[in-house]
Parts: structure tokens; sequence; C-alpha cells
């Protein structure tokens, strides 16, 4: 099905519990660090377990463009072989809506000699860089980004800096993971310090620095918001990737919401990605509490905000302003979709946001026998977590189902497989 979607896909609410084994593809987190690592090692690192999606395969053609080899021996490993540095590409990196390569690719060619244009697809050209490009100029980099969103040029003079940089994660903790990442490419030992006191999502920084210690840096924690990086470079190495939990949550969510019984392959607790927090209130479904702080796995709001349409209480989001500048305006987005398949569903206060839950909601559509075609905004997670609600109401359609294959390439097919009958429409 991945190869040829149509335009919208209608979706039939089983009339069974989902039961069934399914491995979720690999984490794009990890992916995107692992093949960026691999790429500024000297030899030849095995990654396995990786996803091949959109995102990653973005990550590694702009890695093939700098004269890194990456092979692709199955479906799910890369091989890649590297002289441990980065060449100058003769076109632009153009990374679509990838934030992961897109911010450690800004960071990590400015150790290129010579200049490099990063960019981005219309969505991306509106996700902000500026704090990183700022962080980038306070180490000696000559980057510009006029609009303060990609595309940015970055000209390297072939090393990474040495010193103190700071940069404030409010907006995004993949411009600490950049410049994390890029750190050992240094001429000497660069500390990166964190402004201000709030960081998105944490637990990706630490993702940032147990890949880091895979591929041989050494970076010591100075405080709870400094670390220390020596010059090492990275040490060429086989990696393996464990399973995506965002991706994971959309399981969870499947099997709550049918009553059924999906076997992932691998325990919530086992991921070290941040998502898999999101397991503990899946659990607690029909009565997840009614606050959840999104911020510390900000992607599972739009799979928890589906499943709170049918709790036994309404729940505010809190904690999730940064859901603004993902791939689409997720507050914004998750509020008018929920309102397309009833009005009240969905309410934005400020940044958070509220779904009045209606345990049933279900027979309440079916009544009023309404179809509601779900806008995707190009965004994979806007499309696969309203396929949830598509499990328990009838009507649902989702436009542009393609644009799952940002991550989760496979994702309708994993539904057909568990017995969703799904329908090519208009
Ligand atoms: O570092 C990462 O791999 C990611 C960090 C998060 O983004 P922000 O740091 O921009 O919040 C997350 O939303 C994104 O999907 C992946
Ligand atoms: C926010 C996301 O992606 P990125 O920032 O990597 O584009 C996501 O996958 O939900």
């Amino acid at each position: 099905m991945a190869k040829s979607l149509p335009p919208a896909l209608a979706i039939t609410p089983p009339t069974h519990p989902l039961v069934g084994r399914v491995s979720p593809p690999g984490s794009k987190s990890i992916t995107n660090r692992a093949l960026l690592l691999a790429a500024l090692a000297k030899g030849t690192s095995r990654l396995t377990g990786a996803l091949k999606s959109k995102d990653t395969v973005l990550m590694a053609a702009a890695l093939r463009q700098m004269g890194v080899t990456v092979e692709e021996p199955d479906a799910t490993s890369f091989v890649v072989t590297s002289s441990g540095r980065l060449q100058q590409p003769t076109e632009p990196l153009v990374l679509g809506n990838a934030g992961t390569a897109t911010r450690f690719l800004t960071a990590a060619v400015a150790t290129v000699d010579g200049e490099v244009i990063v960019d981005g697809d219309e969505d991306m050209r509106l996700r902000p860089i500026g704090p990183l490009v700022t962080a980038l100029r306070s180490l000696g980099i000559d980057a510009t980004s006029p609009t303060g969103c990609p595309p940015v040029t970055i000209r390297g003079n072939g090393s990474f800096g040495k010193g103190r940089v700071e940069i404030d994660g409010g907006l995004s903790s993949q411009y600490v993971s950049a410049l994390l990442m890029a750190a050992p490419m240094g001429e000497g030992a660069i500390e990166v310090a964190l402004t201000g006191s709030e960081i998105g999502a944490r637990g990706y920084v630490d993702l940032t620095l147990a890949a880091m210690r895979s591929f041989g840096a050494s970076v010591e924690q100075v405080d709870a918001g400094t670390w220390q990086i020596e010059p090492t470079g990275y040490t060429a190495t086989d990696f393996v990737i464990e399973p995506d939990a965002s991706a994971a949550t959309y399981l969870w969510g499947a099997e709550a919401l049918t009553g059924g019984n999906i076997d992932l392959g691998v325990a919530a607790d086992a991921f070290t990605q941040p998502d898999a927090a999101a397991q503990a209130f899946i659990a607690q479904f029909p009565n997840m509490p009614a606050v959840i702080d999104g911020s510390q796995m900000q992607d599972a709001v739009p799979t928890l905000a589906v499943l709170a349409a049918f709790n036994n209480q309404p729940v505010r989001f809190v904690g999730i302003a940064n859901l603004r500048v993902k791939e689409t305006d997720r507050i914004r987005a998750v509020c008018n979709e929920l309102n397309r398949i009833l009005p009240g569903l969905g309410t934005e206060e400020g940044d958070d946001l509220l779904v009045a839950s209606d345990p049933d909601l279900a027979a309440k559509v079916a009544v009023l026998g309404s179809v509601a075609r779900i806008e995707t905004y190009h965004d994979h997670r806007i499309a696969m977590s309203f396929a949830l609600a598509g499990l328990k109401v009838p009507g649902i359609v989702i436009l542009d189902p393609a644009c799952v294959g940002k991550t989760y390439p496979a994702y309708w097919d994993m539904l057909k497989g568990l017995g969703v009958e799904l329908t090519a429409t208009e």
C-alpha cells in the first residue's frame, strides 16, 4: 500500500479488538543521530534496527552529498564509511521537513571547509533555527539565516572552534543536540551550556549523549545544564537502534481503544526515548488524569489527545507550547480536527489544549451519521493519531495518508495487518 497511496483513506471501525504482533520501525531520533555520528567517524559503522523513512533517507542523502558512503544492505541497516570529515557539497542540502536532519546538520556542516546551505521544504522554512545560528556565530562560525528559519548558510573553516557556547533550548532541544554532536570535532574542548530555565524534552539530550558516547565521545556533565566535550572526534562502531517509541504510542493507543492485545516485542520500560513515558498514561485509559504535562513526551501528545476524546473525564494538556513549531502547529491542528469529529471536543486555552471527553462519542457520531475528513497538514502524527479515532468512530477519512512516510511508511499496512479495513477514497 505504501507505494501507491490514494488521496484519502476511509477507516471502518473494527468490530473486534486488535490483536497481533507488530514490530514498530526503528527510532527516527536515534537513526538520524547514528547516521551523523557514523559520518563524522573515520572508518565503517554498521547501524542495525534503523528506520528507513523520509526523514532518515534525507539525512543519508545529505551525508552522501558530503562524500560519505552510505550503503543499505537490507531494509533496516545502514553501513556508513567515512574519512571522518564532511566534504563541501556542490548543491544545498535540502532536508524536507526533517527537524532532526536540518538542525543536526546545521551545526555539523560548520566542520566543512567552505560554504554549505542547509534548507528544507516550505514547512521547514517556517520552523525556527535562529537560536542555533546565534550559538554557532558565538563560536566564531560564519552562519546566517535571514528569516530565522531555514535556509541557513554556513561558511566553515574545517573546525568547530573551542570554548563555551550558550544555547536556549526552549523552542527546540534539537539545537542543544546539534551543538553537542558537533562539539567533539572542535579544535579544543567545548562547553555547551543551556540558558533559560526551560528545555523541551530533555530526554532527547540524553539520547544524544548516549549516542555520542557509543561513538567514542568524551562528555562530562558539569552541572544540570552544562556539558564539557573533549575534541576527540568519533570512532566508527557497530550500533543497534531501538524501535521508535513515538511509533509505539499508536500501537499502545490502538490496543487501549479496542481492548486488544498487541505485542510490540519490546516492553515500554525498555525504551530510552522520552515518548515511552506516554505508555503509563495510555495504560490508565479510559481513566487518564485530568491534567497531563506533555513537555517531556511531546510527540506523543496527539496520540494522547485523541485517546482523551474517549476518556471518562476531560483532559488538559499543559507544557506543550512548542508543539506550535513542529511539522505544523499541532495544538491548532489537533483542536481543529477533534472539532471536525464533534464540535466542542477541542479547545485551545493559551498554549494549553483541552479535550472534552465523551465515553459515548462513537455512538453519538454514529447516530449523527457524519463524515469527518481529517486534514493532516503534511504532519505524519496528525494522520497517525486521528487514524486511532477511526478505530472507534465511523466516518473518519484521513486526507493525504502518504504523509506518514516521514517516520512510519508501513503504518497503513500495519493497521491492515491487524484487520482494520481501509478504503481508498477521494
Ligand atoms: O531530538 C530529537 O530527535 C527530537 C526532538 C524533539 O523535537 P524538539 O527538540 O524540537 O522539541 C521531537 O519533537 C522530535 O521529533 C525529535
Ligand atoms: C517533531 C517531529 O519531528 P522533527 O522535529 O524531527 O521534524 C516529530 O517527528 O514529531
